[in-house]
Order: C-alpha cells, then sequence, then structure tokens
C-alpha cells in the first residue's frame, strides 16, 4: 500500500447551529483518486475547503505528507486547486497563465516557459500556446486550469465538481483525459462531485458523504455490490430493495423470507449479521434480477409487469408487488427476440444468485 500523503483526524466544522462536517477520520494514500461524493448539502465542499487551507476547522488535525498544516495558511500546503470557473487570468495568453504559478515560486522565465510548454503538452494543446482563455472553448480552458494547476507538481490535486459547467459529451471526454492525466502524473488527487456516474467512472475510492458524516468509504464496487446502508444502496445506481425476514445465516449470507413468508431466499451480508427474525430490505441491481413465466403451483416471487422498454441494446422491465413497497421493481437484460414477447399485466416470477444480492439491515 503506497504511503499515505493526507491523513486527517476528528477534522469538524460548525456554522453557528450547523455541523457542517462531522468529526471525521480519513486517510487518502500516496497517489491515490479520491471522490468526496454526496447531495447537496452533505459537507463535501466543507471538507474540501478545510483541505484547501480556504477555511478554519473547529477541532481535529490534518497532515500532508506527514507535516501538520492544520491551520496553514493555502500557499503553505503542497496543493494545487481546480475549480468549475476556469479562474484563468483573462489578461494574460495560455502559456503567461500556466508560467504564473512557477514565476510566483521564483522559477526562472526561460524554465517557467519550457515547463509551461510541457504542461501544454501534457493536456494535449500545444497549439494554444498564445491564445487568450476568452479563445478557447470551456473543456480547453479547463485543460489549463489544470496545466496550470500541475505544472508545479503539487502533492495534492484538489478538484471542485471541475466538469460541472461542460456539457454532457464533452464532460465524458473530460473524464477521460483527467484519468490518463492522474495515470501519468501518479499526483494525489480529491475530487468533488454529486454526479453518481463521474464518482464510479473516476475513482480509486468514493467517500460517500450524507449530512456532514462519511456515509461509507470503498472502491466505486464496495459501494455498489457492498453497500452498508439503505442510502448508500439507493444514491449509487439503480436500486430494487424488497422487504424480507432474516430465517437463519448460511456460510457467508443469510437466508430469508419473502412475500409474507410464501418464498424463500438467500443473500450476501456485510457488517454485523442480523438474528433471525430481524427484518432486511434485500438489494438486487436490475442486470442480477432474472425473470421467468410463473409455473402453476410452484412457490414464486411474482410481480406484475407495469411497463417494458426496449432502450436499443438493453431491454428494462417495470413490475410491481406488495414485497417492494410502491417502488417500481426494474429488471434490465440485453435486447433479443424474447424482449418483444413481454406483455404489460401479465404476471412474472423474479429470481436471483444469493451472491448477487446483499441483505441490509434497516
Ligand atoms: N459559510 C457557511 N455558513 C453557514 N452554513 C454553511 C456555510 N457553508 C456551508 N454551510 C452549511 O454546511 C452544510 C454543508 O455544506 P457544503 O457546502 O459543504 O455541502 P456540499 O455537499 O458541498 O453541497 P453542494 O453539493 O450543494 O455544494 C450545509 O448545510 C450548508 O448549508
Amino acid at each position: 500500500m503506497p504511503s499515505s500523503n493526507l491523513t486527517i483526524s476528528g477534522l469538524c466544522k460548525r456554522y453557528g447551529d450547523v455541523t457542517a462536517l462531522a468529526p471525521t477520520d480519513l486517510e487518502v494514500a500516496n497517489g491515490e483518486f479520491l471522490t468526496l461524493l454526496g447531495p447537496s448539502g452533505s459537507g463535501k465542499t466543507t471538507l474540501l475547503s478545510l483541505i484547501a487551507g480556504l477555511s478554519q476547522p473547529d477541532s481535529g488535525t490534518m497532515l500532508i505528507n506527514g507535516v501538520d498544516v492544520t491551520y496553514g495558511a493555502p500557499y503553505e500546503r503542497d496543493i494545487g486547486m481546480v475549480f468549475q470557473n476556469y479562474a484563468l487570468f483573462p489578461h494574460m495568453t495560455v502559456e503567461d497563465n500556466i508560467a504564473f504559478p512557477l514565476k510566483m515560486r521564483g522559477v526562472k522565465p526561460t524554465q517557467a516557459r519550457q515547463q509551461a510548454r510541457e504542461a501544454l503538452e501534457m493536456v494535449r494543446l500545444p497549439h494554444v500556446a498564445q491564445r487568450f482563455p476568452k479563445e478557447l472553448s470551456g473543456g480547453q480552458q479547463q485543460r489549463i486550469a489544470l496545466a496550470r494547476c500541475m505544472v508545479y507538481r503539487p502533492a495534492i490535486i484538489l478538484m471542485d465538481e471541475p466538469l460541472g459547467a461542460l456539457d454532457k459529451k464533452l464532460r465524458d471526454h473530460m473524464q477521460m483525459e483527467i484519468k490518463r492525466i492522474h495515470r501519468e502524473l501518479g499526483t494525489t488527487i480529491v475530487y468533488v462531485t454529486h454526479d453518481q456516474e463521474e464518482a464510479m467512472t473516476m475513482s480509486d475510492r468514493i467517500c460517500l458523504m450524507n449530512g456532514g458524516q462519511i456515509e461509507q468509504l470503498g472502491t466505486p464496487a464496495d459501494l455498489y455490490f457492498r453497500p452498508r446502508t439503505l442510502f448508500v444502496a439507493d444514491f449509487l445506481g439503480e436500486s430494487n430493495l424488497f422487504e424480507a425476514t432474516v430465517t437463519g445465516t448460511n456460510g457467508d449470507g443469510l437466508s430469508l423470507s419473502l412475500d409474507g413468508g410464501r418464498v424463500q431466499a438467500g443473500a450476501a451480508v456485510h457488517g454485523t449479521v442480523p438474528a433471525p427474525g430481524h427484518k432486511v430490505r434485500v438489494l438486487v441491481r436490475p442486470q442480477n434480477l432474472g425473470v421467468k413465466r410463473v409455473e402453476p403451483d410452484a412457490p414464486a416471487l411474482s410481480a406484475q409487469v407495469l411497463d417494458v422498454m426496449i432502450t436499443g441494446s438493453l431491454t428494462k422491465l417495470y413490475l410491481q408487488a406488495p414485497f417492494a413497497g410502491e417502488t417500481p421493481i426494474t429488471v434490465a437484460f440485453p435486447t433479443s427476440q424474447q424482449s418483444i414477447r413481454y406483455r404489460v399485466g401479465e404476471t412474472l416470477s423474479l429470481h436471483w444468485q444469493a451472491a448477487d444480492a446483499v441483505a441490509i439491515a434497516e
């Protein structure tokens, strides 16, 4: 495991009665791409501002490469920042914009120019060196902002919704560009977004925040397939949640009864194992849920088809059943000849592999 270059212990921030960040511990490894993800008001920007030194904590400590910077000024921390509004200097050329932080650090002009050109190569825009920011597209300006930030090789780059102002196509492209640059530079990146797909695509680990606290910290796959709470299950991707009662343990998983005890099924469990008799919710992702025509007299978890949507390569069925509550159940599978045979109103039985389902204690 690479050494940790950001260590946060008990960091806390209040604004009057509002706890923007409850006491929080977080370690970010050297070279890691960590994303702070969460709904509006969950504390992402508060945590990022504390790391940047743009605001001061009420308590706790923060080390960057082992140096205590808890109350240090932003310029005393070895960090760079990229924001949604590119904040380039409008009266300077692209090259001068990028060379600026180097000149501020006392690098000689010829050396600064050389490094600025290398940074422009890195973001694949060497031909715009003599243009002014207003002569660039939004995506180009954001790449220049990134080049200006990485040119002095900070230990950590902080990015606050850097792609928020770009349209979807450009955002997808810039996600790949940022990932490539991250791979090539090996710098630690702490990235803020409220877009779960962006977080899943880009991160080594996601720190999912809720109400000023870390709800779950782990790899995208951890959070997607092994959520610890209903909030995590619901926040990341489409989810089906079924009410069930624990009937026993079964290796790494649980045996469950669903639909008022009519059907038995299995599910994996993470963390504390709920005792028999406890109510849980079973999470099954749409692509892990199978459907069959109901066989007469066979016990089945049955649901009624509400809608059939063939969206090109993927078919989605929406169904309803009492054990799923008000929310329609979603089943997704590759489109085939079978897709057009499902009928609205017909009853189907649902099934899944125990390893593809997760029981979450309520
Ligand atoms: N300067 C401030 N004064 C008072 N309350 C604040 C201040 N800054 C943040 N808060 C409050 O702290 C909480 C966390 O806010 P924060 O901006 O960190 O959330 P966020 O997850 O970044 O949200 P968003 O995605 O909307 O930017 C919110 O309840 C917010 O209203």
